[in-house]
């Protein structure tokens, strides 16, 4: 069995631990405690790397990772990521993107709150001086403050959000969305970044790039408001730390709320010195909760792209954005996907890979049928496979690829569909994806099902008869296994195909009593 090494180079939650330690096909390293120079050993035969903004994905990261597929930056930013230096080497670079949004908009509203009402001090007062002044303590309300917001994604939409049932008056900038986006959502867009000078209180969410760098910074400070309120739970240096600073000194910033250093850890930043300010060590992404998805979600995507499963949240797959459009990029990963799912259910020497589309996707079939190759021939060629390199490989090995775009006629609005033929059998899986993005495979080798292609799969196929899918429960339930999911089809011919979805893998003793049972034609497993 193919094994797999995935180094987790900063802290994840345990969940995403045993979901890697619990996959025999995953040697995993646990490296967040190893120092950042001793890890360079540690990831030279590394194929994927799980990282946190604790590291650096850097020159001498990218020039020692000899055999890295993959990096899963586990939470949204990736700019302590070299992506064009990850993408030189062929290395895909993945986040995990909104697995700690809530985490950080709430966050956002602690800060918001804690300068408004200066509790931190206050509580410090009381708790560590004893001292009882109210007198001292008077702060300001949310409603009726103006508030900009910059950048409207993921985290700034929800504080837009809940700043209007604070009874504030919520005002977007972000010239990458649509105005509706803001509008919808009862919040005013602006495309005057001075209007949002203009506010009661500025909080920015936006990626640090070279755009968003020092994005505030003592000229725009200047034409603020005296008095203004400033959060940052996004990235250090989207406000020009020093011009901050002097902001915070003169008093022109009343109070500030910094969740976020330009060089962390910052445990001796002149920030730190000054008591208009409220400071967390980058805690944005820590609650249980977020930690738990990203961890989990984290894993997941790692287990995927070792095994090249499909690289979920890529941000570096060799497509011409220019070219594809955002719709047909999950469809190249579910594609990838299937492909893999069609050669693990039918491992024998490939004869032809047949790529059919329906739909708007049908325009984009030679990256569809790229991806899928890559799925379908991963890791069991004995070459390494890449998006590049992908069709010679199958021409190499005299595997015929034939791509199809079908009539429009299904109930689907685009429908991928994978014919793998073997020396051995044909297997055939169609799958879409719903307006949700929710991934559903809806056929196998002709029969109608509706399961989502994620798990540990039992593909078990029987005489259409009373009482098999009892045996079959029962059966699974004394060798231990717990069955998350069952979903059947049934074809004219009297079969039923089951897909058993069950939390841990099915054992070969098990897989052989499945086999054993008169009413058995087939039955197959894999791992998506
Ligand atoms: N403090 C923490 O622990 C955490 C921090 N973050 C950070 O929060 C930030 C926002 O994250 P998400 O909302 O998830 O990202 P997102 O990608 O969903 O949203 C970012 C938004 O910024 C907009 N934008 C880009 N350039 C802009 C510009 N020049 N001016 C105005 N808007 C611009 C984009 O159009 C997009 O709508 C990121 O920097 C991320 O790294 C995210 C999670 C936790
Ligand atoms: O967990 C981390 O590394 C911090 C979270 C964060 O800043 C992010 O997801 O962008």
């Amino acid at each position: 069995m193919e094994k797999y090494k995935v180094v987790v180079c900063d802290h994840i939650h345990e969940a995403g631990l045993e979901m890697l330690q619990n996959d025999p096909q995953i040697d995993y390293v646990f490296a967040a405690d190893v120092d950042k120079t001793a890890l360079l050993d540690v990831i030279a035969d590394a194929d994927v790397a799980i990282t946190r903004s604790s590291t650096d994905v850097d020159d001498k990261f990218i020039g020692a990772a000899k055999q890295m597929k993959a990096i899963v930056r586990a939470g949204v930013g990736v700019d302590n990521v070299d992506i064009d230096g990850c993408s030189k080497e062929g290395i895909i670079v993945m986040n995990v993107p909104t697995a700690n949004t809530i985490a950080a908009v709430e966050l956002t509203m602690a800060h918001m709150l804690s300068c408004m009402r200066m509790f931190p001090y206050s509580h410090d007062h009381l708790k560590n001086q004893r001292i009882w002044k109210r007198e001292k303590w008077y702060g300001y309300e949310l409603k009726g403050k103006k508030l900009g917001i910059i950048g409207f994604g993921n985290i700034g939409s929800r504080v837009g959000v809940r700043c209007k049932a604070f009874e504030m008056d919520v005002v977007a900038y972000d010239p990458y969305i649509p105005a509706s986006k803001a509008t919808d959502l009862g919040v005013k867009y602006t495309d005057s970044f001075d209007e949002i000078l203009g506010c009661d209180i500025i909080t920015i969410h936006t990626p640090k790039n070279s755009e968003t760098i020092d994005i505030i910074g003592a000229d725009e400070i200047a034409k603020m408001k005296d008095g203004v309120v400033l959060v940052n739970c996004a990235r250090g240096g989207l406000y020009n730390e020093e011009a901050l600073y002097d902001g915070l000194k003169s008093g022109k910033i009343r109070f500030a709320g910094i969740d976020v250093f330009k060089k962390e850890p910052a445990t001796d930043h002149p920030l730190l010195d000054l008591d208009n300010i409220v400071v967390s060590p980058h805690l944005g992404a820590n609650t249980f909760e977020s930690q738990y998805n990203i961890g989990t979600q984290a894993a997941q995507q790692a287990i995927e792209a070792a095994k090249g499963i499909a690289f979920p949240n890529a941000f570096n797959l060799p497509i011409d954005e220019t070219k594809i459009p955002a719709f047909v990029k999950p469809f190249l990963e579910l594609g990838q996907k299937i492909g893999f799912m069609a050669s693990e259910l039918n491992r024998a020497p490939i004869v032809s890979i047949k790529v059919s589309a329906q739909g708007d996707i049908a325009e984009y079939l030679d990256s569809l049928s790229t991806f899928v190759t890559v799925g379908t021939l991963a890791d069991k060629t004995g070459d390494t496979i890449n998006y590049v390199n992908a069709s010679f490989i199958a021409e190499q090995k005299g595997i015929k690829i034939e791509t199809s775009a079908e009539l429009d006629s299904s109930a689907y609005k685009n429908l991928i569909s994978v014919k793998l033929t073997t020396d051995k059998r044909v297997v055939d899986i169609d799958a879409t994806i719903f307006e949700e993005g929710v991934q559903r495979i809806v056929e196998v080798n002709g029969f109608d099902l509706d399961v989502e292609p994620k798990g540990n799969f039992t593909l078990f196929k029987n005489t259409d008869v009373p009482g098999v899918i009892g045996k079959v429960g029962s059966l699974l339930a004394r060798n231990g296994v717990n069955i998350g999911d069952f979903r059947l089809g049934r074809n004219s011919n009297g079969e039923a195909l089951a897909v058993i979805i069950t939390d841990t893998p099915v054992k070969d003793a098990a897989l052989s009593e499945l086999s054993a049972l008169e009413e058995c034609i087939s039955v197959d497993t894999v791992r998506l």
